[in-house]
């Protein structure tokens, strides 16, 4: 362990891997995890390279140097209020991810917003720049850093620098909404290597690239190559995935085993367990999956006296409105299946606007018969791949929207179109045929899919592609 000095990897994203979190009763601020699947995938290639994370703390206010907590070596950037409220809230959270997931909710364009986005976007290159060791592999994520590489290549032409994009690339006449589309395009540019979860979102960029800016691209066969001055950037394809090791050992271990078995009983016994865990995010389909049981209910078609849900939301960017009326009608539908479905005895739909710890998670994914996963639009969705990891039994059966990215690999799931209820239905019909053979057999071979394409892979396949870029 270095101490906070520059080092030779560094990872810079908008959040750090843990959050400050003010407490109500105004006692000193607590670190928590933070939320979302980018932590949850990084957080071991951080700890495997001794690199050191650049990132905002989730809370507005004082500035703090960097630290090593956890043995992970962190630089925080610092946000006021006006900046969380234009640059994380507006411009990265209003702007950006609905235009990127397909405008599921109308994108705001506001002109202070992208310039809050700048003004961050610098501040995060600079912080960059001073944890980076002379020649350091940079490695950007997301949406919130489109600029980062082109400035940070400014002001250090020394480092290799990698971005990620996290959710998807959107096609050509929704980015072109975009009034700041030649500049974003520009500072994703700035990178060695470009990379998306799925090949249509690199294709989309090199269009966009050509189409903009008329910058050409080699053949593919040739690597698809940008030209871009005189540097060629490299643009590629990277579906990332879980730590499929750790999750398929922790759902084997006894003590999983037996919490899996001790949440059936306190659920009741049901004879079927179905489970959705997501952020509370309007990209993700939670009301439909709900809406679709409710209506299996009320046909007689599945018993609510046999049949269990518990949907995990954890809490997401609350002072959004889109948010905030999301909650509403989550709750909504929550109280209307449950006022007509549920028992003295519980409900039919357990409901938790919270996270839990990681060992509970794993224990829900072991226990649980159905997994329903119905986005709209994701880039990927590790929660789908976390739950086929921790089912090599075959047990199980997984309900996935074609609109996922993780759809692309785990061809065997219960594939729906999240906007056709009666397909979502027929899908969670098919999936309580237990002792179906078919059903079986799909799990373990997507099982098989995310044993041999987990986390390790992904960042072994970019890493190498910047380090040859
Ligand atoms: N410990 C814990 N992790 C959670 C909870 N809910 C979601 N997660 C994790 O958050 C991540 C969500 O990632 P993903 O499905 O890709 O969606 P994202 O939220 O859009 O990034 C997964 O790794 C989940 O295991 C929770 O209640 N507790
Ligand atoms: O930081 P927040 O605003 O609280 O949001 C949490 C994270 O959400 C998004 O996660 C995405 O990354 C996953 C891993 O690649 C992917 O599976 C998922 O489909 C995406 O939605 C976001 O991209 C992250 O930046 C946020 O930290």
């Amino acid at each position: 362990m270095q101490g906070a000095g520059p080092r030779d990897f560094v990872v810079v994203a908008n959040r750090l891997p843990i959050d400050l979190v003010e407490q109500p009763d105004n006692g000193p601020a607590r670190w928590q995890r933070s939320p979302g699947g980018l932590v949850t995938a990084l957080e071991p290639v951080l700890r495997s390279v001794d690199g050191s994370w650049v990132g905002w703390t989730g809370t507005a206010g004082a500035a703090l140097d960097p630290f090593v907590e956890d043995g992970l070596t962190l630089h925080p950037v610092q946000l006021d209020e006006h900046e969380v409220a234009e640059y994380y809230e507006g411009f990265a959270n209003s702007t950006i991810w609905p235009l990127y997931h397909d405008a599921v909710v109308a994108p705001t364009f506001r002109r202070e917003w992208w310039h809050a986005y700048q003004q961050v976007n610098r501040r995060f290159a600079e912080a960059a720049s001073l944890a980076a060791a002379p020649g350091a592999t940079v490695w950007v994520h997301d949406y919130q850093l489109q600029l980062v590489p082109q400035m940070l290549r400014e002001l250090r032409p020394d480092v290799r620098i990698g971005f990620f994009l996290h959710i998807p690339f959107p096609p050509p006449e929704l980015f072109l909404q975009l009034p700041w589309r030649r500049a974003t395009i520009e500072g994703l540019l700035g990178a060695d290597l470009v990379g998306f979860h799925l090949p249509g979102g690199a294709e989309n960029f090199r269009y966009l690239a050509r189409r903009l800016l008329g910058l050409p691209s080699t053949h593919r066969a040739e690597g698809g190559l940008i030209e871009f001055g005189t540097r060629r950037v490299r643009v590629g394809a990277y579906p990332i995935s879980v730590d499929a090791v750790r999750l398929r050992d922790s759902s084997a271990e006894a003590s999983t085993v037996l919490r899996a078995e001790q949440i059936r009983a306190e659920l009741g016994d049901p004879e079927v367990f179905l489970l959705g865990v997501d952020r509370l995010d309007y990209t993700k389909g939670i009301e439909l999956r709900i809406e679709a049981l409710r209506e299996l209910f009320q046909e007689g078609v599945l018993d609510p006296d046999k049949t269990v849900m518990v949907q995990l939301a954890t809490p997401s960017r609350e002072r959004l409105a889109a948010y905030a009326s999301l909650r509403d009608v989550v709750e909504r539908v929550v109280g209307r299946i449950n006022g007509e479905f549920g028992r003295l005895r519980g409900p039919v739909v357990h409901y938790l606007h919270r996270p839990v710890a990681r060992d509970e998670l794993v224990a829900m994914y072991t226990g649980a018969d159905v997994m329903l996963v119905t986005p709209l639009r994701d880039g990927m969705n590790l929660v789908a791949k976390e739950y086929v990891a921790c089912h090599g039994d075959g047990t199980g059966a997984l309900v996935l929207s074609e609109f996922a990215g993780a759809a692309a690999e785990l061809r065997r799931a219960l594939l729906v179109n999240p906007h056709d209820l009666e397909a979502v239905k027929n899908a969670i019909l098919s999936a309580v045929r237990f002792g179906d053979p078919g059903l079986t057999r799909r799990m373990r071979s997507m099982h098989d899919q995310v044993m041999t394409h987990d986390i390790d892979r992904w960042t072994r396949s970019f890493l190498d592609d910047l380090r040859t870029a």
